[in-house]
């Protein structure tokens, strides 16, 4: 393997399968530095599976899964590098019974050294950073509106100032107008922290507004990476049924 410092992850050859049912086979996919990456696919081709198994949360039965240059085989593998990834999952699975507060600094308890005061210093800032009150910290999550609630989820996720950020369906549940205003979030905080972003979604506008490219997992493989406007050229007919028709007005210019 060609080891190139501005490939975050690199996926080769990929096979994953429950008992007889397979999910990937050959699957690659080479993530950027810096980028935010859209994972789209139909319901079930494998999005999920293939997210928890870059996160170690699932084992491949074949392949290589390689994470800031470095192999990933075992669990104590991934004890270094653990903290240099943020994930929020489907539904920001907050602690219903912490305050805002006491969930951003939950995984700064469990993984550093930092106590207080310094512990409600670095869970405020980051508090801040997802563009939310000091006040909302004392909150319960319940207390909190969707968009809201996915703020948190994003601080908490950020709170060990990882350089990969994995969001599972960030925008789903929110109105237009909050998912959009979540959308720029995302594309401001992998502007300005740097951060690599992989985005699982089937939101369109999301993908037309901050990806960089976007994955395609269909087939029980990536059958496509590239910019949204270059897959709006694709054949494959689950891509031309998903874009509808933004590919076939596509065509209709090109021709
Ligand atoms: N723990 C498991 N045991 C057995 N089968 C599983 C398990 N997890 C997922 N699967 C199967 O793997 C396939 C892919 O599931 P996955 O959740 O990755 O799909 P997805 O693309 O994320 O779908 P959706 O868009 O609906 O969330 C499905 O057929 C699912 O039933």
């Amino acid at each position: 393997m060609i080891c190139d410092p501005d490939i975050v992850i690199r996926v080769e050859n990929l096979k994953t399968r429950f008992g007889d049912h397979i999910i990937h086979q050959d699957l690659n996919l080479e993530v950027h530095r810096g980028e935010i990456l859209g994972v789209v696919g139909g319901s079930g081709s494998g999005k999920s599976v293939l997210m928890n198994t870059i996160l170690g949360l699932i084992a491949p039965s074949h392949g290589t899964i390689e994470i800031f240059q470095k192999k990933i085989g075992s669990r104590f593998d991934r004890t270094e590098i653990n903290h240099r990834i943020g994930v929020m999952f489907q539904n920001g699975a907050l602690f219903s019974s912490l305050s805002v507060q006491e969930n951003v600094e939950a995984p700064l308890i469990e993984h550093t050294r930092l106590r207080e005061p310094w512990l409600e210093a670095v869970a405020l800032m980051k508090i801040g950073l997802v563009g939310l009150d000091a006040e909302v910290g004392r909150q319960m999550p319940a207390e909190l509106s969707g968009g809201m609630r996915k703020r948190v989820s994003v601080a908490r996720a950020l709170a060990l100032d990882p350089e990969l950020l994995f969001l599972d369906e960030p925008t789903s549940g929110l109105d237009p107008i909050a998912a959009a205003e979540f959308d720029q979030l995302i594309r401001t905080l992998s502007d300005t922290l740097g951060l690599t972003v992989v985005m699982v979604t089937h939101d369109l506008d999301s993908l037309y507004s901050i990806s960089d490219r976007v994955a395609v997992v269909a087939d029980q493989k990536i059958v496509e990476v590239s910019p949204i406007a270059e897959l709006e050229r694709s054949d494959h007919p689950w891509i031309r049924a998903f874009l509808g028709g933004r590919a076939e007005r596509a065509k209709e210019r090109n021709r």
